[in-house]
Parts: structure tokens; sequence; C-alpha cells
């Protein structure tokens, strides 16, 4: 028991803190470390528990980073941009793996994360699950096998409390369906259609966003031609595959040179 590796999680009262304080736990591979939480919020110096309709974990959630992530081998961390480049910036300085889930970095923010993983091993991926990691190397591919006359769009759908748009999987799906084309998304993307748009640009890979109710993750990459369509699929029905992506990559990044990896790394893909 007592040599399993750390595992801490950052933004722990949050809906993917509390699926991975459970796969984390249940999984048997690693051992839950620090909890931590936002400043000021409830669970701060206290066992979450209860709060999460459960017996005691036997662990103190705390809004401090330096003392929650103390003596973790591997941190991973569901929050907010701006926060995973604080921690970032921790993992570089302590040298624990840092697996970052959160989704919505600006192109300047991605490019400190970039500086960081340069003293620790840091894994991201705007999806952790399986599925959708092999769904993009088939969308590269079919993106690879056809050409122009087939227009691209990414259509994704989340529950009503995400705060990024598109998902960072559906940026994931167009960066791969671009590299497919061999083109830089940067140059191809659509993402704001509203009013008199004009007719859609040949080569351009759209974006579609829908929001509502508790839908965990849904994202369709649509290949539309002249008489046929193609569409690949992936559904996501409980937020566990995200975590079990994720515990998977913080015991794949331990002891890994530094470096800025991500989940076609750690599934070998
Ligand atoms: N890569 C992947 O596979 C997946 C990525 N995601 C991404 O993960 C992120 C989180 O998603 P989700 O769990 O649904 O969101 P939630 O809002 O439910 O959880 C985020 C948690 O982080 C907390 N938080 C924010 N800032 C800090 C901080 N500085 N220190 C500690 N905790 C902090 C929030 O606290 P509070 O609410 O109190 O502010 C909240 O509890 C999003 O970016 C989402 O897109 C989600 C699922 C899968
Ligand atoms: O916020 C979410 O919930 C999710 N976010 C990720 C994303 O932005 O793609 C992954 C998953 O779809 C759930």
């Amino acid at each position: 028991m007592t040599d399993l590796p750390v595992i801490a999680v950052a933004g722990a009262a949050g809906r993917m803190g509390q699926m991975l304080i459970h796969v984390i736990r249940d999984s048997g591979q690693a051992r839950l470390g620090g909890l931590l939480v936002r400043p000021g919020h409830d669970w701060a110096g206290r066992d979450p528990g209860e709060a999460m309709g459960g017996s005691a974990l036997g662990i103190v959630a705390s809004d401090d980073p330096a003392r929650a992530l103390a003596g973790a081998d591997a941190v991973i961390d569901f929050t907010s941009p701006d926060s995973s480049l604080e921690f970032a910036a921790l993992a570089a300085e302590r040298g624990f793996v840092h697996v970052i889930g959160t989704t919505g970095f600006s192109e300047s923010q991605l490019a400190g994360l970039q500086d960081h993983a340069q003293r620790a091993v840091m894994i991201r991926a705007g999806n952790m699950s399986l599925g959708v990691n092999l769904l993009a190397g088939l969308v590269q591919r079919v993106a690879a096998a056809l050409d122009e006359d087939f227009d691209i769009e990414v259509i994704e759908a989340h529950h009503n409390r995400k705060v990024d748009a598109p998902s960072g999987t559906a940026l994931m799906l167009g960066e791969a369906a671009a590299k497919g084309r061999g083109v830089p998304l940067a140059e191809v993307s659509d993402r704001a259609r509203d009013g008199h748009t004009g007719a859609r640009r040949r080569g351009d890979i759209g974006f579609a966003v829908v929001r509502g109710g508790d839908i965990v993750g849904e994202h369709d990459v649509m290949f539309a031609g002249k008489g046929e369509r193609l569409v690949l699929s992936h559904v996501a029905t409980d937020r566990a595959i995200f975590a079990r992506g994720a515990l998977r990559a913080a015991l794949w990044g331990l002891g890994r040179p530094p470096g800025e990896y991500d989940m076609t790394d750690v599934l070998g893909l």
C-alpha cells in the first residue's frame, strides 16, 4: 500500500475532481494524496467524504496548492486555464508529473505551459478517453483520403455548465482533420457563423456547438460531399472514461524525462 504512487487532485470539488477521487481510490494502482480546492471553498480544511455522499476519505482538502500538492508524485488537474498554468509552474519547481485535462487555453497560455514542460513531465489532452483518441486517428486518415469536395464539420454537444467553446475535444478533432489535409488548422478554421456569412469557403473546417442539460460530451466529425456524407462519432455517457484515462496518464508519466506529452503517447497510438 505505502509504495503505491501518490496522486493529488486539483479541482477536487468539481465534476471531474469528484470522479477522479472515486477512480483513484478504487484503482488499487495509486494512493489518493492531496485534494486541492479553489481558495475559500467550503471543503477547505474538511474531509469531503461526507459532502460527496459517502464516508470519510481520511484526507483533509486544502485551498493552498503548496500544501495540498506536497508529497504528490503526480497531480491530476481538471480546473481552469489560469489555475492549470499556476500548477504547471509548481510542477516545474517540484518535479511532480502534471496531468492536465483542463481545456480552453489561449495561445499565450499554451506557450506558457510549453515553457514549464521543459522542467517537468506534463501530459495534456483535450480528451483523456481511449475512444476519442482513437477517433482522432480515424479522422486524420479519412481527411487525408478525401479531397476538398468533402466539407469537414465538427459538431459537439455538452452540458449547460461548460464554460469554453468549441470544446477541447472538438479542437483536437479539428487539428486531426487539418493534419490529414496537410494544412494548419488556424488557416481553415471557421468558428463563428452568424448573420449573412456568405457561402462556405472550400477547404474550411467548421465548428458547431450545442449546450444543454447534462450531456457528458458528444462529438461528430462530418465529411459532407455531393450525394453522400460520412460521419464519425463519439458519445461519452460517463465521466469515468476521462478519469480513467487521466489516471493511466499519471502512472505512465512517472519516471519519464521532462517534456510535453499527450494521450497518443500514453496509449501508444
Ligand atoms: N480532457 C478531458 O478529458 C476532459 C476535460 N474536461 C475539462 O476539465 C475542466 C474542468 O471540468 P469540470 O470538472 O466539468 O468543471 P468543474 O467546474 O465542475 O470543476 C472545476 C473545479 O476546479 C476548481 N478550481 C478552479 N480554480 C481552482 C484553483 N485555483 N484551485 C483549485 N481548484 C480550482 C473549481 O472550483 P469552483 O467551482 O469552486 O470555482 C471546480 O471545483 C474543464 O476545462 C473541462 O473542459 C472535462 C472533462 C474531460
Ligand atoms: O467540459 C466537459 O465536460 C468536457 N470537456 C472536454 C472538452 O472540452 O472537450 C472533454 C469532454 O468532452 C467533457
